[in-house]
């Protein structure tokens, strides 16, 4: 079997810039302004999260890099190409955006026939498209429901079928818009693995809106809106010690880090962990100790 494409998508090197936003503003009307004077680069093969309370702006914030809104100022950059009339194709094909319900996705009536779907408007040789439906859909570990209904899977099993179908179109820019809100915890754990192994393959820019402090945990930088502006741009580690942020954006630190800090007021120093686990193998000796 032909292996993935190993270069980076697009033609992007790691660390080349593949998101500019320079002075961005955008409102669903003069009335109505949403985001003012956004700026940031983000470079190739970043983890990227976007947080910040209900309605500040998250989403439509993520629709104006592909021109599914378009910004009322500002200009925006993607993979190289000024965001204008001409590069709207190529960027979109640059960028794969997964949702929060991935019902609202499906356009085929099996889930080979979605996948598939996607890769018709690419000019891909019937090969290559029964190639990249072999591939991804082994990767995703979803290839013994190839023949089944969309309607027939698990939500955690509809969310493999829409990071497959967007995979497969092999975008180097892609976009979870609060992609696990409606998975139960297994499936939540599952999506983040599978972030986690998307993003040490190299390949993929990752932005993830979430309000999920774990999945703020596993990324390396965190984009915080407020207010319709860029309120901090920020570490995980940084945005989890400041309560005034967090408080400022809608978010708890994870549970580990709570825990961490309670010890911590009762006099019991513990290095600030980055997972539950972690913190376990940090109190157990504390069992023996007494
Ligand atoms: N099509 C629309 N027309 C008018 N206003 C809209 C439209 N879509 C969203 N809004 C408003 O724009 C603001 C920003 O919405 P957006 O969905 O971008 O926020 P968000 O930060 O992603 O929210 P959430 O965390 O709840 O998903 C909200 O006040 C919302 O009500």
């Amino acid at each position: 079997m032909k292996e993935a494409h190993e270069e980076q998508a697009n033609g992007a090197k790691a660390g080349q810039v593949v998101i500019e936003l320079e002075g961005v503003s955008f409102g669903y009307g003069p009335e109505h302004p949403i985001l003012q004077d956004i700026s940031f680069t983000i470079p190739q093969g970043q983890w990227v999260s976007v947080v910040g309370p209900n309605g500040c702006g998250k989403s439509s914030l993520v629709k104006l890099f592909n021109a599914l809104l378009p910004a009322g100022a500002g200009e925006i950059t993607v993979c190289g190409m000024k965001l204008e009339e001409a590069s709207i194709g190529p960027i979109r094909q640059s960028i794969g955006m997964i949702f929060q319900n991935p019902d609202n996705q499906f356009v085929g009536a099996t889930v080979e026939e979605d996948i598939l779907f996607g890769l018709e408007g690419l000019c891909l040789s019937h090969e290559e498209m029964e190639n990249r439906l072999q591939i991804y859909s082994e990767r995703l570990g979803i290839a013994h429901l190839l023949a089944k209904h969309p309607g027939e899977l698990s939500g955690g099993q509809k969310q493999r079928v829409a990071i497959a179908s967007i995979l497969a179109m092999e975008p180097g820019i892609v976009i979870f818009d609060e992609a696990s809100s409606m998975l139960d915890e297994g499936s939540r754990d599952e999506l983040l693995s599978i972030l986690k192994g998307m993003h040490a393959e190299g390949r993929y820019t990752l932005l993830m809106i979430t309000h999920d402090a774990d999945e703020i945990l596993a990324s390396e930088r965190v984009l915080a809106l407020h207010g319709g502006s860029l309120a901090a741009d920020v570490t995980p580690a940084e945005l989890f010690r400041n309560e005034e942020l967090l408080e400022r954006c809608h978010l708890r630190a994870p549970y580990a880090w709570r825990l961490a800090g309670e010890l911590e007021e009762r006099g019991i120093q513990v290095d600030v962990p980055g997972s539950e686990k972690e913190l376990i193998e940090t109190l157990w000796p504390y069992n023996y100790s007494k």
